[in-house]
């Protein structure tokens, strides 16, 4: 059962590349969702670079500057949760080793970095190029609530990181998301969310970018669904927009 916790989700415009100015309005989103009292304040899939960032990707220089504002967004946030996408760069000594992530700060300090697991390798995206995936699925406990977090493709199958965080005692979902815009997609993802949400028993928030890159159009409509599924917090379609 959920007990009174506030989720704040920035439904934002990323620009690709633009990493401070990515990471200045994150922070700036962190210090409203606190003064409005949230428990945890999410962002989208690859929030501080940007969705998606491609060959920007091989550049070190990049890399580093992208986990040094994850840094920062993250002791940002005091006295609240914090979920924001970024590039997590592993220690490989043989090149890149490099994950979509979720960095999960809890009062200032960096609790864990979720990889995402599913990489979509079609159509539009190629994250198999850039990315390695995930293997671990955690809950954590924040005020009380088990939370599990996860990215964008992970939630589509039905047998991926929300069923293991099910059976782990999250009664709350955090999905991620840089998920580009067709017609008809927003009604077959609430159902999508709306399926997972009743089949897994648990509240599920699914937080969407908004904005334009290159041929892709990314359409916000982020949205809760409840644990029977029914939705209860629907946000525009193509508009910025922070809901807590
Ligand atoms: N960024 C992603 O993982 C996007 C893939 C997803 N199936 C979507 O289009 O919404």
């Amino acid at each position: 059962m959920i007990r009174n916790f506030r989720l704040a989700m920035a439904q934002m415009n990323p620009t690709v590349g633009d990493i401070d100015g990515n990471t200045a309005r994150i922070i700036e989103y962190v210090e409203q969702a606190r003064e409005s009292q949230a428990d945890l304040v999410a962002f989208p899939e690859l929030a501080i670079t940007g969705y998606p960032p491609e060959d920007l990707l091989f550049k070190t220089s990049f890399l580093q500057a992208n986990v040094e504002a994850m840094q920062r967004v993250v002791a940002a946030a005091r006295g609240i949760a914090v979920v924001v996408g970024y590039v997590e760069v592993g220690d490989s000594a043989t090149g890149v080793d490099i994950a979509n992530a979720a960095a999960i700060g809890y009062d200032g300090q960096l609790i864990d970095s979720y990889r995402k697991m599913y990489l979509p390798n079609y159509g539009v995206f190629d994250e198999d190029r850039y990315f390695r995936r995930g293997d671990e699925c955690p809950v954590y406990r924040i005020n009380g609530v088990g939370v599990g977090v996860n990215i964008c493709e992970d939630i589509w199958y039905p047998v991926g990181a929300i069923a293991v965080q099910r059976e782990a005692g999250a009664e709350l979902i955090v999905n991620i998301n840089g998920s580009p815009f067709h017609a008809g997609k927003s009604a077959h993802r609430e159902k999508m969310i709306g399926t997972r949400a009743a089949d897994n028993g648990l509240f599920v928030a699914y937080l969407n970018l908004v904005g334009g890159q290159d041929e892709l159009v990314f359409d916000g409509a982020s949205l809760v669904c409840d644990m029977t599924g029914d939705v209860c917090c629907p946000q525009p379609c193509l508009l910025p927009r922070n809901c807590w």
